[in-house]
C-alpha cells in the first residue's frame, strides 16, 4: 500500500452507486482514499472526482489500474461490464469489491470463478450489502443460535418507487431479486434448486410491457420454500421486508426504520425513497469491512461463488418468467476454496 498507509481505491463507474461509494470512501470510510475515478463518460467522472479532492480521472478501467498508488478496485459499472474489469484486476493482482450482480449470466460468472481459482485465492468481495444491514445481521445471528428451530419458509417483499428507463421484465429478477437469492442462501445456508415465477396482471403504473409485479418462488436443497414479491413501480417508497417461519417461531425485519411521530391527531413515520437511504448504514459497513480486510491482505464477505450461484438462480428465474413453469437451477459443485 502506498500513500499515507491508506488503501488507494480506483472506483470504476461514476453513476448513482459509484458516486455514492466515492463520497463514502472520501468522507466515511477509514483507512482508504479515492485513488482514481473512472467512467466512460469523462465529464461524469470529473464531476464525481471533484467531490473527492480532484482524484485522477480516467475513461478506461485498465489504464486506471496502472498507477502505483492504486491498491484496490471498486467496480460500480453496469453488470455487463463487470467481467472484463474483474479479469483485468486479476491480471494486476488487485483486490476487488464488485457491485452486484457479479455478472448478469452464469456463464460469465463461471469464467470469473475459473480465473479466480487459477489465482489460488479469493480476490473478490461481491456487493450483496444486505449481509451488512443491522437487521439482517441480527436475524442471521438469531438463526445461528438455533432457538427458532429449523427454517421452513422465508417470505420477502422488495419494492422500489419506480423503475429506471429501459428496465425490462427480466431485470426485475436479474438485478432486483438477485438480492433475495443471496439473502435466502445466506440466511438458510441452503442452495436454491428450482424457481417458479407467477405473473399478476401488471400494475397500471408500470411502463408498457413491463411485467411488474412478479411473484417468485424458490425451492431449496434444505427443503425450505422462499417467496419474493418484487414490485419496482409501487410508487410509495423503497421497502425491503422479510419474515422467516421456523419450527418454533418466526422473525420479521424491515417494518420500520424512521422515527415514529405523533402530530395533528395522527401517528406514523416515513418510508425511505431509495436504496441509498434504506441501506446507507449497510453500505458503510460493507465498504469498511472490505477496506479493513484488504488492508490485512484478506478477503471476506460474499464470494465469487455466491455471485455465481445468484447468477445461476437468476438465469433459471428469467427462464421461468419467459417460458412459465418450474425451472431447475444448474449449479456446479462448490470448489473447496469457497468453503462448504
Ligand atoms: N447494492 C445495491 O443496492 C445497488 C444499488 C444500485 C446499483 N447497484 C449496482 O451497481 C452497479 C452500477 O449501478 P448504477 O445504478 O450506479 O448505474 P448507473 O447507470 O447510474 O452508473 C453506471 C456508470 O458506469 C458507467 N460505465 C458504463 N460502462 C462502463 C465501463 N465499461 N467502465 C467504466 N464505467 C462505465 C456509466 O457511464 C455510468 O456512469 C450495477 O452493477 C448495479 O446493479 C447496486
Ligand atoms: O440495482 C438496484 C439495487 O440493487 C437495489 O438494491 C434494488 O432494490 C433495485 O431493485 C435494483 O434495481
Amino acid at each position: 500500500m502506498t500513500g499515507r498507509g491508506t488503501l488507494g481505491v480506483a472506483v470504476i463507474g461514476a453513476g448513482r452507486m459509484g458516486a455514492d461509494h466515492v463520497r463514502r470512501i472520501h468522507e466515511v470510510t477509514s483507512g482508504a482514499r479515492v485513488a482514481a475515478v473512472v467512467d466512460v463518460d469523462a465529464e461524469r467522472a470529473k464531476a464525481v472526482a471533484a467531490r473527492a479532492d480532484g482524484a485522477p480521472v480516467h475513461t478506461d478501467p485498465v489504464a486506471a489500474m496502472a498507477p502505483s498508488d492504486v491498491d484496490a478496485v471498486l467496480i460500480a459499472s453496469p453488470g455487463p461490464a463487470h467481467e472484463a474489469t474483474l479479469l483485468a484486476a486479476f491480471e494486476r493482482g488487485l483486490p476487488v469489491l464488485c457491485e452486484k450482480p457479479l455478472t448478469p449470466d452464469a456463464a460469465a460468472a463461471l469464467r470469473v470463478l475459473e480465473a479466480e481459482r487459477k489465482l489460488g485465492r479469493r480476490r473478490v468481495q461481491v456487493g450483496f450489502m444486505r449481509r451488512y444491514d443491522a437487521e439482517y445481521v441480527k436475524l442471521k445471528a438469531l438463526l445461528n443460535t438455533g432457538q427458532l428451530g429449523r427454517p421452513l419458509m422465508l417470505h420477502n417483499r422488495h419494492r422500489n418507487v419506480a423503475s429506471p428507463p429501459g428496465w425490462t421484465s427480466s431485470m426485475l429478477i436479474s438485478d432486483s431479486v438477485a438480492h433475495e437469492t443471496d439473502v435466502a442462501r445466506w440466511l438458510l445456508g441452503h442452495e436454491i434448486t428450482a424457481v417458479t415465477v407467477l405473473r399478476p396482471t401488471p400494475s397500471a403504473n408500470a411502463p408498457d410491457d413491463l411485467q411488474d409485479p412478479q411473484f417468485v418462488v424458490f425451492e431449496t436443497d434444505g427443503g425450505a420454500v422462499v417467496d419474493v414479491e418484487i414490485f419496482v413501480n409501487c410508487g410509495f417508497g423503497y421497502q425491503v421486508q422479510a419474515e422467516i417461519v421456523c419450527e418454533r417461531g418466526t422473525a420479521r425485519l424491515g417494518d420500520g426504520h424512521a422515527l415514529v411521530t405523533n402530530m395533528a391527531g395522527r401517528w406514523g413515520g416515513t418510508i425511505a425513497q431509495d436504496y441509498t437511504e434504506r441501506f446507507a448504514d449497510a453500505y458503510d459497513r460493507e465498504i469498511q469491512a472490505w477496506v479493513d480486510a484488504t488492508r490485512h491482505d484478506e478477503v471476506t464477505g460474499p464470494s465469487v461463488w455466491d455471485g455465481y450461484a445468484a447468477a445461476a438462480v437468476c438465469e433459471a428465474g428469467v427462464r421461468a418468467l419467459e417460458e412459465g413453469g418450474r425451472v431447475e437451477v444448474e449449479l456446479l459443485e462448490r470448489p473447496a476454496m469457497y468453503g462448504n
